[in-house]
């Protein structure tokens, strides 16, 4: 196979002349024509810290494919910041940028007929969208993080965006005064990268590092320190190595990728948004790849690193603790890595593993030893039960006992859930019911975070339960069961739950149940009226009409399995 296998459609041949000329134009010479076309898929952005990093790590990705003999084109793709658009309106186009950044990697890869790509992301959907793409056009590809923010620093305490909706919290619950507030929100973002605890974007970043698409190291270099750069530079060379050896995404995502992939968000205590994306990129690699398989994989892997939103750490500590490599070789040696996966060098997971240390540094307590784990097991558990027959996900982490058992209190949007808790009507014991924030109902399963955080700023973190057929932050903890399928809006139980019926969460049994009998649920059922949609126009519009139930991974491409 030649290494323009692609773009020779292009660029060979009289008829494509003009095509040549208008290449001439952007800078191809005579001898540029049978080198291989790779895009970099530049996800920069000045909206956001997450972003805002990413034109200099491009400039590198270029140099470093034209150096290795590549032609290299520069392309932008879109970004939401969810830490901006977090409780609004806006949040909604979140999960679904994911699926246009998708389809604009596709369309652009494909469209132009290029041989590779290398896509540089930043805030959270920025990963998964381009991981479907790649699996989707199994062209070869690298994915680079554009890096993590540094820690924000309030006299001597690590800061994150999370520690500002927290104080919110705090500051509605009267533990803390404005002036505090305040200085939380001047400190929490020093500069550029993506959010700095194990929240989403981290998670994404470090199961890429783990699946194999992305360099070792590299998903938690921070965003502002050279060695990024040096090591997108890198990345460009090591892609077009990859063209020359034919090496395609799908011969890298494999189910045992995967696996590998969900183990390290384990071990990390990674974002419940990280079911969701790989059931999506699963899909789109053609792999099969179940709700419950993640159960399986959790039973057996422990929670190793101390890292925010629950624990002390961020991502930064973690690369000096070792990275993602520190905590794949403990995994590896206890069986709960395949090591045979392939890497985008082209070296498995294993060889490129042997250089790491066995057991991690002592001087450090980021990543535990494999003798006293943080939890013993994972912390995503997958949740059923009448409330959720298709499935839910529930994060387990930080909290003294995953069970709860309380009086429901219903709201049928993030912001009046919100209002609510900041009014303090929200006590010790209640299940919040926050519904059609579901793929179809919201649309777009906005992320909880501001009702979830003041949650644990009341410091009813451990008392109070929240359940909802939307999403969660990779910053939110709590007793919170999120993407309970069948949503609301598609008639699922949970649209037919009232204020004060019991419900039960119990992470051990895995249930999540409402306390009412089945002919109660089927009466309310044949009453329930599906309410009218909220967008009848526009990208949320042909997003509801689109998208897939949570438990497939709110895809939007279900018809056309590959
Ligand atoms: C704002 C955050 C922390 O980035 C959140 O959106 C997440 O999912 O982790
Ligand atoms: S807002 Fe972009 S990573 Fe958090
Ligand atoms: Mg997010």
């Amino acid at each position: 196979m030649s290494e323009n296998w692609r773009s020779k459609v292009v660029t060979e041949g009289v008829q494509r002349s003009p095509n040549r000329a208008m290449l001439r134009a952007v800078g191809f010479g005579d001898g540029d024509f049978s080198k291989p076309i790779v895009g970099v898929a530049s996800a920069h952005s000045t909206i956001t810290p997450c972003n805002m990093g990413i034109a200099p790590l491009a400039a590198e990705a270029e140099a470093g494919i034209r150096l290795a003999g590549g032609m290299p084109q520069i392309f932008g793709t879109i970004t939401i910041s969810d830490g901006i658009s977090m409780g609004t309106e806006g949040m909604k186009y979140s999960l679904v940028s994911r699926d246009v950044i998708a389809d604009s990697i596709e369309t652009v890869c494909n469209g132009q007929s290029m041989d590779g790509v290398l896509a540089i992301g930043g805030c959270d959907k920025n990963m998964p969208g381009a991981m479907i793409a790649m699996a989707r056009m199994n062209i070869p590809a690298l994915f680079v993080y554009g890096g993590t923010i540094k820690p924000g620093n309030l006299a001597g305490e690590d800061l994150t965006v999370v520690s500002s909706f927290e104080a919110v919290g705090q500051y509605s619950a009267g533990k803390i005064d404005e002036a505090r507030l305040t200085a939380v929100e001047r400190n929490a973002c020093p500069g550029a990268g993506s959010c700095g605890g194990m929240f989403t974007a981290n998670t994404m970043s470090s199961a890429f590092e783990a699946m194999g698409m992305s360099l070792m190291y590299s998903s938690t270099m921070s965003a502002a320190d050279s060695e990024k750069a040096e090591n997108t530079a890198l990345a460009g060379k090591v892609l077009v190595e990859a063209i020359r050896h034919n090496l395609r995404p799908r011969d890298i995502i494999t189910r045992q990728s995967i696996e590998n992939a969900i183990a390290v968000i384990m071990a990390v205590g990674g974002s419940t948004n990280a079911v969701l994306h790989f059931l999506a990129i699963a899909h789109s690699a053609g792999v099969d790849l179940k709700l419950d398989d993640f159960e399986t994989i959790r039973a057996r892997v422990p929670v190793l690193c101390d890292l925010k939103p629950s624990g002390r750490y961020v991502a930064t500590d973690l690369h000096r603790a070792g990275g993602i490599p520190q905590v794949m070789k403990m995994l590896l040696n206890h069986g709960l890595l395949h090591g045979d996966c392939l890497t985008i060098t082209g070296e498995t997971i294993a060889e490129r593993l042997k250089q790491v240390p066995d057991e991690p540094s002592p001087d450090q307590d980021i990543i535990r030893p494999w003798s006293n784990p943080m939890y013993a097991t994972g912390h995503l558990a997958i949740l059923k039960g009448n409330l959720a027959t298709e499935g839910a996900v529930a994060k387990i982490t930080g909290i003294k006992k995953a069970q709860i058992t309380g009086p429901a209190r219903v709201f049928d949007s993030e912001e009046a859930c919100l209002e609510a808790i900041l009014a303090r009507k929200i006590v010790a014991g209640d299940v919040i019911v926050v519904r059609y924030e579901g793929p179809k109902g919201g649309p777009g399963m906005r992320e909880m975070l501001a009702p979830t955080s003041a949650i644990i700023g009341a410091g009813l973190g451990d008392s109070v339960g929240l359940i909802t057929d939307g999403r969660f932050s990779g910053g939110t903890y709590g007793v919170v069961v999120g993407h309970v399928a069948p949503e609301a809006y598609v008639g699922g139980a949970i649209a037919l739950v009232q204020e004060n019926d019991s419900i039960t969460i119990d992470a051990a049994a895995r249930l999540l149940q409402v306390n009412v009998s089945d002919e109660e649920l089927a009466l309310r059922r044949a009453a329930w009226q599906k309410p009218k949609p909220r967008y009848t126009s526009g990208v949320l519009a042909k997003y509801a009409t689109l998208v897939s139930s949570s438990s497939l991974g709110a895809v939007t491409d279900l018809h056309v399995s590959p």
